[in-house]
């Protein structure tokens, strides 16, 4: 019987033959996949477990708190506090960053986590997720807020668990893409799709079309290109997918290609888009980067972008090459003009 890698081995690997992650990264690693393990244990059990509905809190975007967000958020503190390999962690769940205390033996990364990403999802029993951004502290363990804010090209790993059908780790430490399912019986995380890459062309696009009165010129202009299929100047019918949690639709795109779309519209400008930089947008852009895609806000590369603020907003492109590079190319059209 052919045995299947396990992400243990696959980090040692990486670890020991290619020298690419060091040790204190891999058992970082190791403890976010256990915590991960934690969460969806409880996603599965649903109302049995009394974990659906509201949590009757409000997080630091003024968003109502699910009880699932605030129940992951607290198994990735408790977990990675006493990993031993941390300075901090920002989460969307928590206002300010969260050192690791001093009672605790600390290391020199940074962890920043969407808890739960896809939260109205839950009620409905549709797939959600948790999405990992890993930082070098540039301050060692004495780290402050500022410490985290540091481009995306800066992570050295970066993730998503997927708690679907299956439930799936997605990982890159720079190295290329992995997918690993977790085998529930055996507790492991196995390796399923080594090397993941993204298709430079797609007929498929994700995108919240009942924003479409808000967006901007560029966005409609190439939504309504991809809308008149073969009929329009594309000459080519694509179709569309939305799941409302992006680390699904991201999945489906490392998975068969595609493009997602957040844009930022006219509503409010303080706001570019909705997704969150550090801990959406970030590891997608990089993961996505890893599989051979791209990422950008619409004008420039997501990873590229100084970040001013732990919770900014992004707006995001990304996946298919070629469709992501069209769609950046019409903003700057729009800009020349
Ligand atoms: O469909 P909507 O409401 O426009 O928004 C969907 C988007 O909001 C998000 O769910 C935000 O994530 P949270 O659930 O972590 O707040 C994204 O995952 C998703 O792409
Ligand atoms: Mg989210
Ligand atoms: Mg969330």
């Amino acid at each position: 019987m052919q045995r299947r890698k396990t992400l243990t081995q696959y980090l040692i690997e990486q670890q020991r033959e290619n020298n690419t992650i060091p040790a204190d990264l891999r058992l970082l690693i190791e403890v976010v996949a256990r915590a991960c393990k934690a969460i969806s244990y409880h996603v599965s059990k649903g109302a049995l477990g009394g974990v659906l509905g509201s949590a009757g809190s409000e997080n630091v975007q003024g968003e109502v708190q699910k009880k699932l967000d605030v129940i992951s958020n607290e198994i990735l503190l408790e977990a990675n506090e006493w990993g031993g390999n941390l300075a901090a962690m920002a989460s969307e769940e928590l206002e300010e960053i969260h050192p690791i205390p001093s009672t605790y033996p600390k290391g020199e990364y940074l962890l920043l986590f969407d808890p739960l990403d896809g939260s109205s999802n839950i009620d409905v029993n549709v797939s959600i997720g948790t999405i990992f951004s890993v930082l070098r502290s540039p301050d060692g363990a004495d780290t402050t807020a500022q410490s985290f804010l540091q481009p995306g090209s800066k992570q050295v790993a970066a993730g998503y668990a997927i708690y679907g059908p299956q439930t799936v780790l997605v990982l890159t430490t720079g190295n290329g893409v992995n997918c690993f399912t977790l085998d529930r019986e055996m507790g492991s995380w196995v390796l399923t799709q080594p090397d993941m890459r993204i298709p430079e062309d797609t007929a498929e696009y994700a995108i919240n079309a009942s924003n479409a009165r808000h967006w901007y010129p560029p966005v409609t202009r190439y939504i309504d290109e991809l809308v008149a299929g073969k009929d329009g100047p594309r000459q080519k019918n694509f179709n569309m997918r939305w799941i409302a949690a992006m680390v699904t639709d991201v999945h489906r795109i490392l998975c068969r290609g595609g493009i997602f779309m957040y844009p930022a519209d006219k509503r409010d400008p303080s706001k570019p888009g909705k997704l969150r930089l550090m801990y959406e947008a970030n590891p997608m852009a990089f993961l996505v980067e890893q599989a051979g895609g791209k990422a950008t806000n619409g004008t420039e590369r997501i990873l590229d972008i100084q970040p001013q603020q732990i919770h900014e907003r992004v707006a995001v492109f990304l996946g298919s090459k070629n469709e992501v590079e069209r769609v950046t190319g019409y903003h700057a059209d729009s800009n020349a003009g």
